[in-house]
């Protein structure tokens, strides 16, 4: 579980307070608003990437507030994908995994894994340069999977993408997501991918979270 309760995040000037958003297990919380309204400050926060002056995160029941991005067991996808440029797509799926030093062979089982779930197995050797925006995204969403997170943050991870593509994403988001048992929060500006993947709709708005049942905000 996501909880995030009754938090106050500063942005140099920029400043929300009573932030509260709460996903259960294995849930995908939509989260929509206006531009500059703080959406990828709350993700931010919620990665350990931008303290919080009061309030508390945690995930299933443990206290993450004070803890370092690396200790909180996220998977994060940020808005502009940041891939290396000097990284294959197999360097990328097993960035993490080598971090925490996992062992050669579950590396590579991994990898292959990921792969055949994100349909990128025929890219391994490839380097970003000349890979589709589609095929991009796979390659984060493998790097933010990898490591197995408990829970999965992604900043407007389609936004790039044409009609079909984003179509084909939202399929293999939606597939990934339930494979890998991740509790995502998923920002993005359309409504209709908030309606096809998300079950837990929370909306931004003046600086105060309102949660909607249903997806049409
Ligand atoms: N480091 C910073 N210093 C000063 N202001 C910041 C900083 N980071 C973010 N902000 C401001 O905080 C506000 C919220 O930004 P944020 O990126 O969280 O909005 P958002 O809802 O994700 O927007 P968008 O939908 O356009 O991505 C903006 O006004 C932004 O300029």
């Amino acid at each position: 579980m996501i909880s995030i309760k009754d938090c106050t995040i500063q942005a140099g000037k920029f400043k929300i307070s009573d932030i509260n958003i709460e996903i259960p297990t294995g849930g995908y919380g939509i989260l929509m608003g206006k531009t500059g309204s703080g959406k990828t400050t709350i993700l931010e926060a919620l990665c350990g990437l931008r303290k919080v002056s009061a309030g508390t995160i945690s995930i299933n029941g443990q206290d993450i507030t004070k803890k370092r991005p690396a200790e909180r067991n996220i998977g994060f996808l940020p808005q502009d994908i940041a891939l290396f440029d000097h990284m294959s797509v197999y360097e990328h799926i097993a960035f993490g995994m080598r971090i925490q030093k996992w062992d050669k062979k579950v590396i590579d089982s991994r990898v292959h894994e990921l792969a055949d779930q994100l349909q990128i197995n025929h890219l391994l050797e490839r380097k970003p340069a000349g890979l589709s925006g589609g095929e991009k995204q796979r390659t984060a969403m493998g790097r933010a999977l990898a490591v197995r997170p408990q829970v999965l943050c992604l900043d407007e991870p389609l936004s790039t993408l044409d009609d079909d593509t984003h179509e084909d994403v939202i399929n293999l988001i939606k597939a990934v997501t339930q494979e890998n048992q991740v509790t995502t929060l998923h920002i993005t500006h359309r409504k209709s991918e908030a309606s096809l993947l998300g079950d837990h709709f929370f909306e931004l708005s003046e600086g105060r979270i309102i949660q909607n049942k249903e997806s049409f905000l």
